[in-house]
Order: C-alpha cells, then sequence, then structure tokens
C-alpha cells in the first residue's frame, strides 16, 4: 500500500500554479495584498491541479494516539497514563481539540496506533494499534522498519477512509505523552541540527529536566547511528524506525495519503513537522499538498517547517498539539481559497487599474 501509494502522489501542476497566480492579479485587490493567503491559495490550486482549487471543506481531523518506551527516561512530567486519558476525553468531547474542531466545522476521528492500553469501541475510534508504545529510542530502535512501515499504512488508510466518506482537507492531530522528545530526534535527524538546538520545554519541564531530555536525544542518534541521513526512503524508515513514534509515522501516512488523493493536508505542531519531513524523504512531492498551519513555541518546529519550505500561517505560541493549530489555520486556508471562487476581477467589476 505504501509503495502505491508513493506511485500516485504528484508534484503540484506547474499550469494550475500559472493561473492561480495570474487570477490573484486580476482580482480586484491591489497586486499582493492578500500577502501569505494569494500563496497558500495558489498553492492549493497546484497541488489540486486545478483554479480555483476546491473549497477545502469539509475537513477531518484525525488525532493518532501512541505512547513511547522514551517516556522511562523522564522526560516528560507527565505519567504515561494521560495518553489514554486523553483519547478518552478526545472521544467525549472534551479536550481543546474539540472545542476548536466545533470551531472550524472538522469532524474529529481518533486513531490508536500504540497506545499503551487497551481501549473501549467507541464510534469515532479508530483501532491500528500497532503495538503498546513504542521501546525506548534512547536505547535502540523504538520500532522495526516492519511495525514503522504498518503505523504508515495505518495513516494512509484513514487518509483514503476520510476522503471516501467526503473531507476534502485533512488535519493532523496527535496525542502521546514523551512524543516532543521523538521529534526533537527526528529534527535533528532530519536536518542535522544539534539536539540542543530542536529540543524544546514539551508539556512544560524545568531546566534539569530539559538538560536530560537533549542528552536523550543526544544519545538516541548516538545510538541508532542516525546522526547523518541519507537521501532514499530506506533512510527515510529507518531513521523513522529508529526514533520515531506511531504517531510520527501515521500522520507521515495521513500526508501521504491526502497527497494521493490531491486532497490538502493542514500541518499541526512540531509533531506533525517531524512527520513531515518522514513524508517528504519519502517523497518530497507530498510536501505540495500541505499547508503548515502553525508555528508552535517547540524549537524543532521552526527547523522543520525551514528544512521543508513551508510558511506558518498563524504564530501563538501555542504548544499543545491535538490538532489545535491546524484547526484554528482552517478558516484562513478557507478563506484564501474562497477568494478565488467569489472575488471579481477588474474587468467584470468594471474598476479601474492602477495606472502605469
Ligand atoms: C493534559 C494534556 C493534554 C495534551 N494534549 C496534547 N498534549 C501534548 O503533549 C504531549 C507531548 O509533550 P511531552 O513530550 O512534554 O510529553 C503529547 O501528548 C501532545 O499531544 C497534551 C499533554 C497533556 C499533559
Ligand atoms: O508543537 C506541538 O504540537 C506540541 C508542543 C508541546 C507539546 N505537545 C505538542
Amino acid at each position: 500500500m505504501l509503495a502505491e501509494t508513493l506511485a500516485e502522489i504528484r508534484p503540484a501542476d506547474p499550469r494550475a500554479l500559472a493561473d492561480a497566480r495570474a487570477h490573484q492579479d486580476r482580482l480586484t485587490k491591489p497586486r499582493g495584498s492578500l500577502g501569505a493567503l494569494e500563496d497558500v491559495a495558489v498553492r492549493l490550486a497546484g497541488a489540486a491541479g486545478a483554479c480555483p482549487p476546491p473549497m477545502p471543506v469539509p475537513a477531518a481531523l484525525a488525532i493518532f494516539a501512541a505512547d513511547h518506551g522514551v517516556h522511562a527516561q523522564g522526560v516528560s512530567p507527565w505519567p504515561q497514563e494521560v495518553t489514554v486519558q486523553m483519547v478518552a476525553n478526545f472521544l467525549a468531547g472534551g479536550a481543546v481539540a474539540n472545542a476548536f474542531a466545533a470551531q472550524s466545522g472538522a469532524s474529529v476521528t481518533v486513531v490508536d496506533v500504540g497506545v499503551a492500553a487497551d481501549l473501549p469501541d467507541a464510534p469515532s475510534l479508530l483501532k491500528h494499534k500497532i503495538a503498546y508504545g513504542t521501546a525506548d529510542l534512547s536505547t535502540g530502535p523504538a520500532m522495526s522498519v516492519d511495525q514503522a512501515v504498518q503505523a504508515l499504512e495505518a495513516g494512509i488508510s484513514v487518509a483514503r477512509g476520510l476522503v471516501e466518506g467526503g473531507a476534502r482537507c485533512l488535519i493532523t492531530g496527535d496525542m502521546g505523552i514523551a512524543n516532543t522528545t521523538a521529534s526533537a530526534a527526528l529534527v535533528a535527524a532530519f536536518t542535522g541540527h544539534d539536539p540542543a538546538e530542536v529540543t524544546g520545554h514539551g508539556t512544560g519541564i524545568d531546566e534539569e529536566t530539559h538538560a536530560r531530555k537533549v542528552a536523550v536525544v543526544r544519545r538516541a542518534i548516538e545510538v541508532n547511528d542516525v546522526a547523518t541521513v541519507g537521501s532514499q526512503p530506506s533512510d527515510a524508515l529507518r531513521v523513522l524506525a529508529a526514533v520515531g513514534g506511531f504517531e510520527h509515522a501515521a500522520i507521515a501516512g495521513l500526508i501521504l495519503g491526502g497527497a494521493a488523493c490531491r486532497v490538502p493536508v493542514i500541518l499541526d505542531g512540531v509533531i506533525a513537522g517531524a512527520a513531515a519531513l518522514v513524508a517528504a524523504a519519502l517523497d518530497p512531492a507530498a510536501v505540495d499538498h500541505c499547508v503548515a498551519g502553525h508555528r508552535s513555541a517547540e524549537p524543532g518546529h521552526a527547523v522543520a517547517l525551514a528544512a521543508l519550505g513551508l510558511r506558518p500561517l498563524v504564530d501563538l505560541e501555542l504548544r499543545l498539539g491535538e490538532g489545535t493549530g491546524g484547526l484554528l489555520a482552517h478558516p484562513l486556508v478557507c478563506a484564501a481559497v474562497r477568494v478565488m471562487h467569489d472575488v471579481a476581477t477588474f474587468d467584470s467589476a468594471g474598476v479601474s487599474e492602477k495606472e502605469n
């Protein structure tokens, strides 16, 4: 399924990009006056291969939940069971992601790809459990390459299912205590940055814990020998398996699945940024189908976005995850595309153009 999906992904369509850029310039506004929103609309046109691109509605948030063996190293102040407790909270509609999803009209699907507990059946819970959490990435690989592929394929199948169900925009979400540690390790491995530059304070840790977290990320890079990553897709899978989490793998799969279906994917924070580096290493064209919803407070996120060449739409110093930053950006993406559909041209509205 992974190979088939990769074969389906097309880069941005140059003709739709050019048409969209030209159309922006004919609309009744000074050229470039909508700033980065113009770029988003043009980007979506290229991704869809159509100008104007389809409205990115309805949107579907997929929250991938998993646990992390590296939690044992004391890298998060929260107990591991918060992962499964928050899954219950998402299903009951009580999390911030639920509130933001209600605000932007997005559906919420929760996907268990590796929570360290059994979950009850629920209508909005999809079960794709690969294992009861990863192994400790600071002592060896977090998972096998086979498990990484399973988690990627879970994300692909979630993307395809949501699109078959009518979604025209996918938003990435995550839940997994200690997953900012795995995110930092992925960003360090894929960008070559030092662990100290990409490791943040996650859910709120003191300086002593932060120093330990940086050391854990450094050890993970060394133990797994992922300091310098090559450019072959097999390298991407090896790095993902070595220092990633099941939710990172599944989010990378969601991105690839969305790209294959030509449905745009709005990325959330640092977990999504790290996952997008995996997707980009598997197929750089997948990035053409992504929009960076926001920039989180985690330092590794800005590094990942720079490596991906993506500009975040919102910067509110969020550091939550769950898809919250992606959800906040969705109305902006909609507004950007609606301009392409609704706004009159200088010709059609009889508005005079700029002199000279
Ligand atoms: C109550 C609560 C709700 C959350 N929702 C998202 N996260 C976020 O915080 C975690 C990552 O931070 P760290 O690496 O420091 O553990 C992830 O679960 C992420 O989704 C939460 C964390 C907590 C505690
Ligand atoms: O960047 C994020 O999405 C983030 C930051 C801190 C904790 N959880 C998620």
